[in-house]
Formats: structure tokens, sequence, C-alpha cells
């Protein structure tokens, strides 16, 4: 018997955008995305058009997340069928652009991957984030570019909750893949940070360029963390936060929290346990960006994904 039979044939990947800026104060993929347009032979690959960009300018500008509102929630149908007015939010004007340069979201004429960049102020290390479970063209990606980055890690995280998924920027491509690199503070540039997001994005363009080429991919696994909860910090009658995440569970990112570990450590010194009745491994731990969204850090579970083979549909 063939196993051929088993083989999804998908459309190749030839447009490629590279988005860095998305939030304006996390600087290796600004960094890596300016040095790319400037010159571009790193992520030059063959039959590909790969095109660096910065999605939010005016925020990159002045350093800062987003100048209204979070560009990396705007992407909704709402705003992106909403009139050109003046006197719009810049994001949401921004996301309009952007829809019209790398989409229609959802449409034929979308570019088929965008990669975003991102940084985060927790300890997640390299991180790619997915938004389905079914694409597997991002699923073979993502487990060639954690086979390529062994024996360092690189963890796949997978948010697709009804109600704590949101509209990303790169939800325009076909494929949409964040790439999440930590710790960073924002602001700042640090070169280990810096170097594990340019490598991971060569082994990325070296998985489309091949299979661009009609490498054929077998059937794989790939460990994912899969979005469970968002844990707020605890808080007064008036909103302000009255705990800090407990020095046990700082910088444990992905590690694995138990009923009755520590959590969350008051100011007047009294610590909080986790009283959650299953294991769950928690990330974004203490991110800077989400005090606003109320967000101490995520929960996840571990889960095992499987991905039939691929190769491109010759046509
Ligand atoms: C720290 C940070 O900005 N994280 C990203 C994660 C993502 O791209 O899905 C965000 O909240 O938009
Ligand atoms: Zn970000």
């Amino acid at each position: 018997m063939s196993s051929r039979t088993n083989v999804s044939c998908l459309h190749e990947a030839r447009r490629v955008a590279i988005f860095g800026g998305t939030h304006g104060n996390e600087m290796s993929g600004i960094t890596l995305v300016n040095m790319w347009k400037q010159n571009s032979a790193e992520i030059e690959r063959n039959g590909l058009l790969i095109k660096p960009f910065i999605s939010n300018p005016k925020a990159v500008e002045k350093c800062i997340r987003y100048i209204d509102t979070d560009l990396n929630r705007a992407f909704t149908p709402e705003n992106l069928s909403a009139p050109d007015v003046e006197g719009r939010l810049y994001e949401v004007q921004r996301a309009k652009e952007i829809n019209r340069m790398f989409g229609p979201k959802g449409s034929s004429d979308a570019y088929d991957v965008i990669f975003d960049l991102h940084n985060t102020t927790s300890n997640m290390g390299s991180t790619l984030i997915l938004e389905s479970s079914t694409d597997l063209f991002n699923l073979q990606m993502v487990h060639y570019i954690k086979k390529a980055m062994a024996p360092h890690t690189c963890l796949v995280l997978l948010n697709e909750h009804p109600q704590l998924k949101y509209s990303t920027t790169r939800s325009v491509a076909k494929h949409p893949i964040g790439l999440e690199v930590g710790p960073q503070p924002q602001g700042v540039l640090r070169s280990n940070v810096f170097e594990s997001m340019r490598t991971i994005l060569k082994h990325a363009l070296d998985f489309i360029e091949f299979f661009n080429s009609g490498v054929e991919f077998p059937p794989c696994t790939i460990d994912v963390f899969r979005v469970q909860e968002r844990m707020d910090y605890p808080r007064d009658t008036n909103g302000n936060i009255t705990a800090m995440v407990h020095p046990h569970l700082q910088d444990c990112d992905w590690e694995p929290l138990n009923r009755g570990d520590p959590m969350f450590l008051t100011f007047d010194g009294r610590t909080i346990l986790y009283e959650g009745a299953n294991t769950v491994y928690p990330t974004f731990i203490n991110e800077a960006a989400y005090y606003e969204k109320q967000q101490a850090f995520t929960t996840t579970c571990r889960e095992i994904l499987a991905a039939n083979a691929i190769r491109k549909a010759f046509k």
C-alpha cells in the first residue's frame, strides 16, 4: 500500500510577510525587520516573495505598544469593514490598510504566510503561537522548526479559545504564525533574544522553500500548550492590584502549577495558592503589557497534535 493516499496536497506558499513592530516597544522584531528592509539577502529564498514590514510605525517611532488601541486586537470583521473616515483610531485605520495590503482576511488574495515578531517580558523562551490546530501547513512548519532548533527548545502556544482568542494582525494571512521571544524588557534589545528570533525565522523560511520545491513532509506529532484561562491579579474594590506574582512562580513559565502551589504574594506578605483541580502550565507570567488586560498569566494544558503528511499540490 502506498502511503501517498494519506498525503495532503496544499497550495504552494509564495507570498510571505514578516511583521515587526505590531507592538512599538518590542525591539527584536523591529530591529530585524528594519535590518532586512535595508538588506534582504538573508531572508531571500528561491521562488518566494518575502516582505519585511513594520506594522505599527507610529508606535515604533514613540517606542510604545500602541497609539490608540492594541493593533493586535484590531482585526475584527467590524473594524475591517468600517468605512474610512477621519478621526478613526489610528490602529483601526492601520488595520484596514494592512488588510488591503496583505489580505483581504479570509480571501484567496490574502498573503500565504505572515510571521508576526513579538517580545515578551516573561521568561517564555522561544515560542511559536498558532491560532488553529487544523492548519496542516503551520503544524508541519512548527514541527520542522522545533526539530531544527534542537537541542534548543522552541515551544508552541495554541490559542483557539472561543473567548480568549483575539483578532491578530497576522490573522490576515492564510497561515498566521506568531513568534514570541523573551524575556526582554520593553524598549530593550537583548542579543540572545534577537539571535533566537533570527534563527527561528531562518528555519521557517527554509521550510517554506523546501515545501515549495516539492519536498514531502511525513506525518508528525507536535507537543503544544493550549490556552485555557486568563488569571488576573488579586484586586481591591477599586480595581487596584493587591498582590504580585509569587517568587516561586515568577520566571517559571511552562512549568507545572499544581493545586496548592504558591501563585501570588500580597503586599502584606500573605501567599495565595493555586486552587484549580488540574495541573496547568502557566505562561506569559508577569507580562508587562498585560497589566492593562487584567492578566497576571495564562494557564495552558499540554496536548499532542497529529498532522498528516503534506506536499505541494502540482497543477
Ligand atoms: C506580549 C505580547 O504582545 N504578546 C502578544 C501575543 C500574540 O501575538 O498573540 C499579544 O498579546 O498580542
Ligand atoms: Zn507583542
